[in-house]
């Protein structure tokens, strides 16, 4: 293990588990010369929070480790259970003190029931291979190894360490706290499986174990298989529906997985897996996006912000370059200067926004004949989703500007005149949370 830094951190929450880890690694790195640091969370959530710091704090000095504790704040946001902000923001508070602490390796308390338990509940939630992979021995985050040295140790056997070695350590009232899946498991499901099978955590172990096989092949089958399917961020359709149908799945999921914001739901990838074969064109709503498949090309594009409407907008100003951005559009104007196909600053001065509503009609080429917005859409090649965005009109009533298609051609400056570039530019989809 990586303990280039002569240092080695361990979460120590103050219970049984990580109390004991605290201790075994003190007895097994000092000898080594190595500095044990104790990283403790305050996760702010019970009354007790304070006395359990206090704890470590004290229990960390009396054995020769060094102590950093960090307090979290803020709050799970709406939808966030406390369960998942709590681990979420724990093992950030963790990362930022072990490098505040330059300790590239952190070792955490899980044992094997711990495991078993996770490959359960993931099971119970309708988890995939990665899922119920449960927890990995080591992980490499944030320039950070993460380690469970005790993953394959049953919890008797740290029991009996801290038996032993008379080991004081707090009891968290959460861990009873029958609201929690966890606790329900561990209190009344636990002790029925128990009765009834042989070696159940050890079984469990065995089958995270196979799932964890499972996914590492799925991510590698990925790998291999979803280059050259992609072009520019699309997924080509007819080369990725040629696949056998298990490789066909697995490169969607990983595709979703790159090319959406955020989480997605399972019932999205089986809807794609019904209705994608053999279509040309569609779109899927998905979560912060759309899927736009167009001439065999699927694609992520930002979910458009239906435009706010109720008061009509005031006359823009377009004529200096710059970004005009229109909030209620989910996007913005740029306009830069240019030496061709451009309008004159002066015409610019005052055009109003407006939605499609039918029947616009718009020149593609100066000699040619206006013809409807729809017909030279498709005549362009302009798939929906570059459609997407507000038209641009004179006062005069003429359409001056359609997204995906550029400035109607009548109305075109004049090579060497001064003139303006338009573009709409919608807003990119939201940050990517991680996964779980
Ligand atoms: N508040 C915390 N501060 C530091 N590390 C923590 C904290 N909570 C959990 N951990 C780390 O994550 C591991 C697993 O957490 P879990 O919630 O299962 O343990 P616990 O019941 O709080 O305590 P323990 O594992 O010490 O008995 C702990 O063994 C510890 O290494």
């Amino acid at each position: 293990m990586n303990t280039a830094s002569g240092r080695v951190a361990v979460a120590v929450s103050g219970g049984r588990d990580s109390t004991a880890l605290l201790h075994a690694t003190l007895r097994a790195a000092l000898p080594l010369g190595l500095q044990v640091w104790a990283l403790h969370v305050h996760h702010g959530l019970q009354a007790e929070a304070d006395a359990w710091e206090q704890q470590v704090r004290l229990q960390a000095r009396r054995w020769g480790a060094a102590f950093l504790s960090r307090r979290l704040t803020g709050a799970p946001e709406a939808g966030d259970s406390v369960e998942a902000w709590a681990r979420r923001e724990r093992y950030r508070a963790l990362a930022d003190m072990a490098g505040e602490a330059q300790c590239s390796l952190l070792l955490l308390g899980h044992h094997r029931r711990d495991q078993a338990e996770t490959f359960l509940l993931q099971a119970l939630r309708g988890g995939g291979p990665a899922g119920l992979a449960a927890m990995p021995a080591l992980a490499q985050r944030r320039q950070i190894t993460w380690a469970r040295p005790w993953l394959q140790q049953p919890h008797e056997a740290v029991q009996a360490y801290v038996q032993r070695h008379r080991l004081r350590h707090v009891e968290d009232p959460s861990n009873a706290d029958g609201r929690y899946a966890r606790s329900r498991l561990r209190q009344r499901v636990w002790p029925v499986l128990n009765a009834a099978f042989d070696d159940t955590e050890a079984t469990l172990v065995q089958a995270a174990r196979h799932a964890a096989q499972a996914a590492a092949l799925a991510a590698e089958v990925a790998a291999v298989d979803l280059p050259p399917l992609c072009e520019d961020g699309a997924l080509l359709l007819a080369p990725w529906a040629a696949l056998p149908p298990a490789r066909r799945r697995n490169a969607l999921q990983a595709w979703l997985t790159g090319a959406l914001p955020g989480r997605w739901p399972q019932t999205l990838l089986d809807r794609l897996i019904d209705e994608l074969p053999g279509r040309r064109g569609g779109q899927w709503p998905a979560p912060e996006a759309v899927l736009r498949l167009y001439r065999g090309r699927l694609r992520c594009v930002p979910a458009p912000s239906p435009p706010v409407l109720a008061a009509p907008l005031p006359a823009l100003d377009l004529s200096t370059p710059g970004f005009v951005a229109l909030p209620g559009w989910g996007g913005r104007f740029e306009v830069s200067d240019s030496t061709h196909d451009g309008v004159s600053p002066a015409l610019l001065q005052a055009v109003r926004v407006a939605p499609r509503t039918g029947g616009e009609r718009f020149h593609l080429a100066a000699r040619g004949l206006a013809r409807s917005l729809k017909k030279q859409y498709q005549a362009a090649g302009v798939p929906a989703w570059a459609r997407q965005g507000p038209l641009l009109w004179l006062a005069d009533g003429r359409l001056l500007y359609a997204p995906g298609l550029g400035v109607d051609a009548t109305l075109r400056a004049a090579r060497g005149e001064p003139q303006r570039a338009l573009r709409w530019c919608p807003d990119a989809p939201g940050p990517r949370q991680p996964g779980g």
